[in-house]
């Protein structure tokens, strides 16, 4: 399995102006956009904090409240150690702006492409957009992989698109991620140290009537290193149903995904039909 490696855009998100309406704001979110459109995912770099936030933030570490329940301190070292780093980065990550954020300039400049008129201003007042970002919950996961029990390279996780909205990924040293490119072949993703992989779920796939691409990814797993990965889903809250904005149907963009129960989705796509076929997502909710 000799697979190309890809380099993934990466954006940075630690620039000091970066606040809403500015022209580096603009940009990364142009950015985000394109990358989205083209791979599905992108590398986020959050190396330096913007001054501004040292001051109040850093020295009372206060836990999110949504990461309630959801870590097992796991007694291993290595467990430790990814579990400290990926907290930290993460807490920059969502004082500064929250998943829900990133979320929503993703779909705000989808909207600017298909909205009437084309102005990314009237964007931010879209209030389907804030509707469904109030809408989700999050969960995290994390990964530990066997290690090959030959020489040869195994699979680690098999081929699927995350149904949720957004993937954050945080890996130790240990490449394994792979993505189906648009052109159909399996690439390897190897991220730079330190950064997140972010990953389009099914649900914002359907909810921007297929704007934002969803990809396909993988893991294998080679070599006598164990890979662990940790991964911040962000899912529809349960009962919670997609439905596309109709600012983003139009002739260009007929209507792809009928409404749908997310966990409903959820639970088809765990059905023998729904890891059979070739995409869950169309052959249950379809146009
Ligand atoms: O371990 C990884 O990097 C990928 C994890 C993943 O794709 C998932 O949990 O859905
Ligand atoms: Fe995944």
């Amino acid at each position: 399995m000799g697979s190309k490696n890809i380099k993934l855009p990466k954006i940075i998100f630690s620039h000091e102006d970066l606040k809403p309406d500015t022209l580096v704001w603009n940009q990364v979110k142009s950015q985000v956009y394109k990358a989205l459109v083209e791979y599905g995912c992108f590398e986020a770099s959050f190396d330096k904090i913007p001054i501004y936030l040292y001051k109040p933030n850093l020295k009372t570490f206060q836990p999110n409240p949504m990461w309630d329940n959801t870590i097992l301190f796991h007694s291993m070292k290595a467990w430790a150690l990814m579990i400290l780093t990926f907290l930290i980065k993460l807490k920059n990550l969502l004082k500064f702006y929250g998943p829900k954020e990133i979320f929503l300039f993703v779909i705000l400049r989808a909207i600017s492409r298909v909205k009437p008129n084309n102005k990314e201003d009237d964007c931010g007042e879209f209030r389907g957009g804030k509707v469904h970002v109030n809408s989700t919950n999050y969960f995290l996961r994390l990964i530990k992989y066997k290690t090959p029990q030959s020489s040869e390279t195994e699979m680690g996780l098999r081929a699927h698109t995350d149904t949720e909205i957004l993937t954050i990924l945080y890996q130790n040293h240990v490449n394994g991620l792979q993505l189906f490119t648009k052109d159909k072949q399996w690439k390897n993703i190897n991220p730079t140290p330190g950064t997140f992989t972010i990953i389009i779920g099914d649900s914002l796939h359907a909810w921007t009537n297929g704007t934002i691409h969803a990809p396909y990814h993988r893991v294998l797993i080679r070599g006598s290193e164990r890979r662990y990965s940790i991964g911040l889903f962000s899912t529809p809250k349960d009962g919670y149903t997609i439905t596309t904005p109709k600012e983003l149907i139009n002739e260009d963009h007929p209507l792809l995904f009928k409404p749908y129960n997310h966990l409903e989705f959820l639970t088809f796509s765990y059905t023998e039909e729904g890891m059979q076929c070739e995409s869950a997502l169309k052959t249950y909710c379809g146009v």
